[in-house]
């Protein structure tokens, strides 16, 4: 499918219905699971002029490199979506220094509809029951917040950290298989908002910060750049976490 697609905007950012039903976590359960990474890679970065955010580069290493290399420390395979074959082209230099993993692609079947769309492509070609999904913006993610993510999520149907302010960060989350169905009703509905199906499953686990702060006290995991200000931001803060490590 190639035509352009409308969405009404949502207002489905607002946080009031909750429906986290939580079931009793089987800590045995998924000790032997495979799981995945779905990193989300086909936005255009019109904010910063039209750039492939993921392959910025600071201190010598592209966003996705120190993605994947955080991310294998957690999980079985990484899938990235892209927005088409052309793009994945630009990626491929990079891609053949991780060789030795296992690196898988999807496109999207939606034009230009949103990191939505790029889940729905990830989700699918996931192996895994449950995968995590990323921006491709997000240099500092770390692999243990991730997999805290994965420990709440198991028995679930998904796993999101949840702010102070109330607010979620739904592309740094855990989803379960259970969210492509919740995605596709979405779009039926001319909603691309990624609460959207969020909201429509039934036992979804909201992290508190609080405990993520536990593993992650300034919350990098979460830092991602839009603009040329906020990669300016982001090489400073690289550079006082080089500082604390010494
Ligand atoms: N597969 C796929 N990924 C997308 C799509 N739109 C955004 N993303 C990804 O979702 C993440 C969050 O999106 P944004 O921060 O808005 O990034 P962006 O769309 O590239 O940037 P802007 O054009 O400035 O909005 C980024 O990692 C994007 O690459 C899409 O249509 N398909
Ligand atoms: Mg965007």
């Amino acid at each position: 499918m190639g035509g352009k697609t409308n969405f009404k905007k949502t207002d489905t950012g607002k946080t009031e219905v909750i429906k986290a039903e939580i079931k009793e976590a089987d800590p045995e359960e998924d000790k032997t699971k495979f799981r995945s990474a779905v990193v989300l890679a086909g936005g255009r970065g019109r904010r910063m002029g039209t750039v492939e955010k993921a392959l910025l580069e600071f201190e010598g290493k592209t966003i996705i490199e120190r993605l994947l290399e955080s991310l294998f420390r957690v999980v079985d395979e990484v899938i990235i979506s892209f927005r088409d074959k052309k793009q994945e082209e630009k990626f491929r230099s990079v891609i053949e220094k991780f060789s030795a993993h296992e690196i898988r692609f999807c496109f999207d079947t939606l034009e230009d509809a949103g990191p939505l769309e790029g889940i729905r492509a990830g989700l699918l070609e996931s192996r895994a029951e449950y995968s995590f999904v990323c921006a491709g913006d997000m240099p500092f993610v770390d692999s243990r917040v991730v997999y805290l993510l994965f420990e709440k999520a198991s028995g679930h149907d998904a796993a999101l950290p949840k702010r102070e302010d109330g607010k979620f960060e739904p592309l740094h989350a855990v989803y379960s298989k259970k969210m492509i169905p919740e995605i596709e009703k979405a779009f039926e509905n001319g909603r691309c908002s990624v609460l959207t199906p969020v909201f429509e499953m039934k036992y979804v686990v909201f992290v508190e910060v609080s405990e993520i702060r536990e593993i992650d006290p300034e919350l990098r995991s979460f830092a991602n750049i839009n603009t040329a200000d906020e990669m300016q931001r982001i090489i400073e803060l690289s550079g006082k976490k080089e500082k604390s490590l010494n």
